[in-house]
């Protein structure tokens, strides 16, 4: 048992850059421009341009000398890195005040994600609507998940997400993102990604603190002589 997979190859930095540049390039590909320059990409995504052609070399793209990169092909080859070449269908499970959100983001679908399925143990809130979705008991996760090959995502409180990843991963899924405090154990074929906000914003709050801390080891105290 583990508690994620290694990506395999491109680091997570250079996958987390690829929707900028292929926001770019989708925005270059409608204006019709047929080719681009590491510079004109890093301006527009703001990195810098040795950053951008390192990134793309990852994708086995290397760009002609004097010509540039190819547009539609470089789109092309970004979108199927980043699994949009098909749409990944996604379930989420607990349907509370964090599931509802998720559920009603409109930002997914213009990434290649589409939710297909809402799940909640509370019977008192199955049929609800969501998104246009209803809310189905946890008796149909397998149905909905078994052959779709979906992602599914942890919404429920902390001390029952073991509980939700153990249904998910019955259901054959291999690709789980958990919102849910602490640390969950699936399979090793299992991908399993966290999202924790409060961590998040405990870094800043202590980056904050440090930045705080050199400020005033900076300013000397008054009536003492530097
Ligand atoms: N990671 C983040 O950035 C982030 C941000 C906000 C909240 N959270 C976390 O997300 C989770 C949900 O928060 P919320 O405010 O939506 O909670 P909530 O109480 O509003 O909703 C939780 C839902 O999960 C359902 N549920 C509980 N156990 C279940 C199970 N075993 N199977 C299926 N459904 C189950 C409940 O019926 C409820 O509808 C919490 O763990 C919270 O800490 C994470």
């Amino acid at each position: 048992m583990s508690t994620a997979l290694p990506r395999r190859g491109i680091p997570d930095a250079t996958v987390a850059r690829l929707p900028d540049y292929l926001r770019v390039l989708t925005a270059m590909s409608a204006r019709g421009i047929p080719s681009t320059s590491s510079e004109q990409l890093a301006a527009a995504v703001g990195v810098r341009s040795a950053k951008v052609r390192k990134d793309l070399s990852h994708l086995g793209n290397h760009g002609v000398r004097g010509v540039g990169y190819d547009v539609a092909n470089l789109s092309m080859k970004i979108a199927a890195e980043l699994g949009q070449a098909r749409e990944w269908p996604v379930v989420i499970v607990g349907m509370g005040n964090l599931g509802r959100a998720l559920a009603a983001y409109g930002g997914l679908a213009s990434r290649g994600l589409r939710v297909i399925g809402l799940f909640d143990h509370d019977d008192a809130i199955a049929g609800q609507r969501v998104a246009g979705l209803p809310i189905r008991p946890m008796a149909d996760l397998d149905s909905v998940a078994r052959d779709a090959d979906v992602i599914g995502v942890i919404a429920t409180p902390g001390p029952s997400a073991k509980e939700a990843a153990d249904a998910l991963v019955a259901a054959g899924v291999t690709s789980i993102l958990n919102f849910a405090p602490g640390s969950l154990a699936v399979p090793d074929e299992v991908e399993l990604r966290k999202v924790d906000l409060a961590t998040e914003l405990q870094i800043l709050a202590v980056h904050k603190q440090q930045r705080y801390a050199e400020v005033s080891r900076d300013v000397p105290l008054a009536g003492v002589a530097p």
